[in-house]
């Protein structure tokens, strides 16, 4: 029996209070549950100068090697040209727009359950920091219906229509990306690639909001964490507040573009490289005047799928582990998921 993503996670329950999000729609000012502490060095806002995120046209004929020099000084890139019409990004967020601007009591309708994956809720990685995020989500994995029914009653074709169309289109870019990235780090065999157009690997999509804040200095949309995914392929609407890790340059803001898409390379492609590729620390800060929304695409190998670095012009700084195992991993210890699996510092 083939394990799915949503089973993976059903051995890491989650305490309910790590599920409900606040309801935001009243508040004038920060809860303390909500208040996280100032950056003392004021990098806070003045980060990132000078630093740029590579924009790569997907048709220029060394989108290749772009790609690869973005993922191994960033690990992560803007993608235009992608193919993905704007219509389609657009559907998807008039409808977490839709969703998320119902009554507090209509999205609890789809809370995701403490061993649950999908539906209603925080971000999965609340357990791991002290205070909350100023952050409603609302995940996907397989079909939309069965969530959306609990909302929508039979009013639900629209959002799962658009939501399997965005799926479906994700997936197809996500799979061409693979195929570039797994020329990029050499001489793979076939039977290494062989999961790439299957129908089992793990996908899941994220929707994102991040409502208006009225003290954005002293809130966190979105915690610092790193993707688990191979790629995470990103729609965000016209308003910042997502921002990279760069050593050096600190917090680097990435402006959005119309009709450009964002790509993070994940934690399962730094193993797949060999520390070739960077798997970005990323946050979403919040705003005090427009809200965020942001669709998150996850694409990673089949659950049963053996990780294990690819490139060997040195020593395989990981060891080898399953989809499923990384995931369990990662969901008790979030960022020091990888080196409990690196094989450097176990002498
Ligand atoms: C497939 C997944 C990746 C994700 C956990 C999830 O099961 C579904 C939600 C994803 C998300 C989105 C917000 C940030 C993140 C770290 C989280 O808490 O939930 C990611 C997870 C991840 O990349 O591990
Ligand atoms: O909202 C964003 O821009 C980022 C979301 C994100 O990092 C995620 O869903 O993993
Ligand atoms: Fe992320």
């Amino acid at each position: 029996m083939v394990t799915t993503l949503s089973e993976a996670y059903r051995d890491h329950p989650l305490h309910l209070h790590h599920i409900i999000p606040l309801d935001f729609s009243s508040l004038r000012t920060i809860p303390d549950s909500h208040a996280w502490p100032q950056s003392e060095d004021g990098d806070d806002d003045n980060h990132g100068a000078g630093s740029c995120i590579p924009i790569i046209d997907l048709m220029d004929p060394s989108a290749m090697e772009l790609i690869g020099l973005a993922c191994e000084n960033w690990g992560a890139f803007q993608l235009t040209n992608h193919g993905i019409p704007l219509s389609v990004a657009e559907g998807v967020e008039e409808e977490a727009k839709r969703l998320f601007a119902l009554p507090a009591d209509q999205k609890l309708k789809a809370l995701r359950s403490a061993a649950g994956a999908t539906g209603y809720g925080r971000a999965r990685i609340s357990p791991f920091f002290p205070k909350h995020m100023w952050h409603e989500g609302f995940t996907i994995m397989g079909s939309p219906c069965d969530d959306a029914k609990k909302i929508w009653h039979n009013d639900c074709a629209r959002f799962c229509h658009i939501m399997n169309n965005y799926q479906k289109q994700m997936k197809a870019l996500a799979e061409k990306l693979t195929h570039m990235i797994f020329n990029l780090l050499g001489n793979i065999s076939e039977e290494q690639k062989r999961w790439i157009g299957s129908t089992n690997l793990c996908e899941a999509v994220q929707l994102n909001f991040y409502p208006c804040c009225p003290e954005p200095n002293r809130a966190m949309g979105l915690a610092p964490h790193t993707d688990t995914s191979l790629l995470t392929i990103l729609h965000q609407s016209q308003t910042n507040g997502l921002q990279i890790f760069q050593e050096g340059a600190g917090w680097v803001p990435v402006h959005p573009h119309p009709g450009t898409l964002f790509v993070h390379t994940g934690d399962i492609l730094h193993i797949l490289s060999n520390s070739w590729f960077r798997c970005a620390l990323h946050r979403v800060m919040v705003n005090s005047m427009r809200q965020r929304y942001s669709a998150a695409y996850f694409y990673a190998p089949p659950m049963d799928h053996v990780v294990s670095p690819l490139v060997l012009d040195s020593l395989p700084r990981f060891r080898s582990l399953t989809v499923k195992e990384y995931i369990g991993i990662k969901a008790k210890n979030l960022g020091g998921a990888l080196s409990l699996i690196s094989m450097l510092n176990n002498n």
